[in-house]
């Protein structure tokens, strides 16, 4: 059985790296405690460490409670760690900025604009020329497929059209790190792995980096080239595990898991990590 999960162990994730070996986003050693008025802090992170390279699709994952979108968080700069170091490019995270986009869970377009106007809202706060505005939100709404509902509100839209807003919009922003906090957690399971197919489309084609965080482990699978699988409360980075059987590639296709040899293992081996993992979590 090769699942190449082991700290440090050479994985094939590395043939969709960029011929730099220098990490995109590094994490060194960070922690973090959140204060708690009358009760004692809690303590939610401690050490976590791992790199995220250019083009990559990093997944954390990990069971509930165990520190995923508090990880996230201090990615996007929404909160600052207790300990340790963030960088990205070499930079250390100080706040929120423009090169790192964040797509939440809950939908979060503008109920009163339109696919358009949401998609143009960020590059129109950040004085892009109106020419340019129009042109980057026309090319991102095409990537998510919305060219026909440019001029519809959203409340005209399905769950996963909505979410396909929030993507072109944060991307519209041209990130260099794209940040998703369970982004397809609220949908269907159809509309679930049409969401997915269209993110490794989209990530391919924007050139853009992705951390994101879930739960299901089928998704982290088919997505990343690398997921941080997180022990639990406080989380720290358990195992790094290279999805190995997939060869380095992305799947076009959610059925081309199925019989791929290595897919049944990397599942049972993640599954027997969160219920070792999440027995103990539930009540965080
Ligand atoms: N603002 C906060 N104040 C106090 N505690 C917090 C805060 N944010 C997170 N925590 C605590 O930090 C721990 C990690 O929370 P976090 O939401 O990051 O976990 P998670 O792995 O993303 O969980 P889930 O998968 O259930 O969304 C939990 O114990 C949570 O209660």
């Amino acid at each position: 059985m090769n699942l190449s999960h082991a700290k440090g162990e050479a994985s094939t994730a590395t043939a969709v790296r960029a011929s730099t070996d220098e990490p995109k986003l590094r994490l060194e050693r960070v922690g973090k405690s959140f204060h708690v008025p009358r009760g004692p802090d809690i303590e939610a992170i401690t050490d976590v460490s791992f790199s995220t390279y250019e083009n990559e699709v990093c997944v954390l994952l990990g069971p509930s409670g165990c520190g995923k979108s508090t990880v996230l968080r201090m990615v996007a700069g929404l909160e600052q760690p207790t300990s340790g170091e963030l960088t990205l490019d070499g930079q250390p995270i100080v706040g929120p900025a423009q090169e790192r986009g964040m797509v939440f869970q809950a939908y979060t377009s503008f109920d009163w604009l339109t696919v358009q106007q949401n998609v143009e809202y960020g590059m129109r706060l950040n004085h892009v020329p109106r020419g340019e505005r129009r042109e980057r939100a026309a090319h991102f709404i095409d990537l998510v497929g919305l060219s026909r509902f440019a001029d519809a509100y959203p409340r005209h839209l399905s769950g996963g059209m909505k979410q396909r807003v929030a993507i072109a919009r944060t991307l519209a922003n041209q990130p260099s790190l794209l940040l998703m906090d369970e982004p397809f957690g609220a949908l269907d399971a159809q509309t679930r792995w049409q969401m997915q197919e269209l993110m490794l489309s989209i990530a391919e084609a924007a050139n853009t980096t992705v951390l994101m965080v879930t739960h299901d482990i089928e998704e982290a699978i088919f997505l990343a080239d690398r997921i941080e699988f997180m022990s639990r409360h406080p989380g720290t980075v358990h195992e790094e595990i290279a999805p190995s059987f997939k060869q380095g590639r992305r799947l076009r296709q959610k059925e081309e898991l199925i019989g791929l040899s290595g897919y049944d293992d990397l599942e049972r081996h993640i599954l027997q990590l969160m219920r070792e993992q999440g027995s103990d979590s539930t009540d965080h």
